[in-house]
């Protein structure tokens, strides 16, 4: 999937990127050319900057990378063929990159991972400075906190790029995305693409991977903010500090000018704390969720109010600021997890020169964020609300449906399976949640990869048995996991929600190890189309 995600993603190149003379990049970031290149090196200059062969476009610089499984430079030929005119590698790569492409002018760099980052946004002429930046880090919402960023920066700017888990987005062309947070080339492309085109903002995921992989490198943001910190990627940062430290890398000068940190968690109060004590990037604290005592203490921003909607599906809240600044919001995403996204959306929008009245008004119709809570209908007395959401493990799992069951009068149906190839634990616990908290299941699969389907649905109808030992309002659908959301649909009366959880936007289902095109979105809408006449 990478490289064919990486395919889609070559159109999202600028058309125009002035040269940059290899001499001048060789001076600045310290590459030394290879012995008998160094006439070559200094009469070429080059149009672009990749790091995958298969992602590399005639008059670029191939950077080959030690990776974890391979040497980029394996990959030489490849990125030679696809017109790369010099490599930069390290001392690892220099004889591989010789044999593979005699003839073609190498530069080598002790570390080319921490200089890419930089070197790509000189060679696209810096475009993220001429753009309003955000980027948001976190376990949690990223994805939802950049969407409702996206809506408010288009509102205020007329355009925004986005760059994260679903989607790499400039203007009217968008393509699947290869990971949360792209390599640097990729990511100062797209900017330089969006100034081309008159886009004026830029709405990112970054991941943790991305922070210590330097893919973010090269860019200071206007603003960056955190969400959260849950369990997650400790076989990447080994434990909890580790995986702060990683994010709090982003919350630096190098990286940002200023700083909006939820508070909610014990993580962010670190955070906001190391933040404030360095001194060197202001910081805006957020409290999204109730506390008791003094709503103020130790935060800058406290919401109060939350209020769910059972009509539009919209939590309405009070944000309060410095300065007495009170600001009457909606969101049109159920949930106090959601509140905590679009406090940390408002708040960084303020700090992006945002006046309140647009975010607020543009946050308020923010509502399809693709796969998360993404509403395909909407309860009117005769449809029942139809949802698509991507929670796939047991903690969102129930944050999820404790959400929806606040907009739902009559019953809640879950269609839900789980993983293939991941986490087999997790497989009982989520049944048994699902059990606890709606009333009618439909159990299908979600991507068996090379495992077999009926194992995996075993084990969630286990957990299940936990809760309802008889299997109770419980269905098991063996075909196809379209079948699945129809039967929730056909299930649905108006006072009802169904939810498919667990695959949000993902374009495939991967099912014996093939990626075979599915999506639950357009598969529910034409359910709901079938049963109750065309939506609008
Ligand atoms: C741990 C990690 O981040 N690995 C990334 C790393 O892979 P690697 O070091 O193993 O690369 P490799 O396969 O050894 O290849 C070495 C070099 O050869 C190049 N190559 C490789 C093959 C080829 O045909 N041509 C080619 O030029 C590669 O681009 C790479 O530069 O460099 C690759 C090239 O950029 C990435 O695709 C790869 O991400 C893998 C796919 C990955 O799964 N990353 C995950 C962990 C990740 O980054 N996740 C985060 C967070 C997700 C979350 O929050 O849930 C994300 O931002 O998505
Ligand atoms: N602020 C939050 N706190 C806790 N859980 C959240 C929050 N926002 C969303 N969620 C839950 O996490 C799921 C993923 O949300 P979202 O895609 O916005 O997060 P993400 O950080 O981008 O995660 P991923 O990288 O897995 O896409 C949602 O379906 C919801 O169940």
């Amino acid at each position: 999937m990478s490289n064919h995600a990486y395919e889609s993603a070559a159109a999202l190149r600028p058309h125009g990127c002035a040269p940059t003379e290899l001499a001048v990049l060789a001076e600045r970031f310290s590459l030394t050319p290879a012995p008998g290149d160094e006439q070559a090196a200094s009469s070429l200059s080059v149009h672009g900057v990749s790091v995958d062969s298969s992602d590399t476009a005639p008059g670029e610089l191939f950077v080959a990378l030690p990776g974890f499984r391979r040497h980029g430079a394996e990959f030489t030929a490849e990125a030679v063929a696809a017109g790369a005119v010099a490599v930069l590698t390290d001392a690892d790569g220099v004889a591989t990159v010789g044999r593979q492409a005699p003839g073609t002018p190498v530069l080598t760099h002790p570390d080319p991972r921490a200089v890419v980052g930089p070197l790509a946004a000189e060679v696209y002429h810096h475009p993220s400075r001429q753009l309003v930046t955000t980027a948001v880090t976190g376990t949690n919402g990223k994805t939802t906190t950049s969407y409702f960023l996206d809506a408010i920066l288009t509102a205020h700017l007329g355009g925004c790029i986005v760059a994260g888990t679903v989607e790499l987005r400039v203007g009217a062309l968008s393509v699947e995305s290869p990971r949360t947070t792209v390599e640097a080339p990729v990511l100062q492309r797209m900017m330089a693409l969006a100034v081309e085109e008159g886009v004026g903002a830029a709405s990112l995921e970054a991941s943790s991977h991305a922070i210590v992989l330097h893919r973010l490198d090269g860019t200071v943001f206007d603003v960056v903010g955190f969400t959260n910190l849950q369990r997650d990627h400790l076989d990447f940062h080994e434990t909890m500090q580790g995986y702060l430290d990683a994010k709090a890398q982003l919350f630096t000068p190098e990286h940002t000018r200023h700083a909006v940190i939820c508070v909610d968690d014990e993580w962010g109060a670190q955070l906001a704390h190391r933040t404030r004590e360095a001194g060197l990037v202001p910081v805006d604290r957020v409290r999204a969720y109730p506390v008791e005592g003094d709503l103020a203490e130790g935060t800058d921003w406290w919401v109060t109010d939350a209020t769910v909607s059972m009509t539009d599906a919209a939590t309405t809240f009070v944000l309060h600021g410095p300065g007495g600044e009170h600001i009457e919001a909606s969101c049109p995403l159920p949930g106090l997890v959601n509140v905590q996204n679009a406090a940390l959306a408002l708040v960084m929008a303020r700090r992006a020169g945002v006046g309140a009245d647009t975010a607020v008004e543009a946050l308020a119709h923010a509502h399809n964020v693709p796969g998360r809570m993404q509403r395909i209908s909407q309860r009117d007395g005769v449809r029942g609300t139809c949802i698509v959401d991507f929670a796939h493990t047991p903690d969102a799992m129930d944050l999820t449906l404790r959400a929806v069951r606040q907009i739902t009068p009559g019953r809640l149906i879950v269609v839900f399976g789980s993983d293939g190839d991941r986490d087999q634990g997790k497989r009982p616990m989520l049944g048994e949640v699902t059990a606890r908290l709606a009333d009618l299941l439909v159990v299908t699969d979600e991507n068996p990869r090379s495992e077999d389907p009926q194992l995996i649905r075993n084990a969630v109808l286990e957990g299940v048995r936990r809760v309802r030992p008889d299997l109770d309002g419980v269905e098991e659908i063996t075909t196809w996991r379209g079948d699945a959301v129809r039967r929730g649909v056909e299930l649905c009366g108006p006072e009802d929600t169904v939810i498919v959880t667990g695959k949000g936007h993902e374009p495939f289902l991967e099912m014996a190890d093939e990626f075979i095109r599915y999506n639950d979105a357009p598969v529910m809408r034409e359910a709901v189309e079938a049963k109750w006449g065309p939506l609008a």
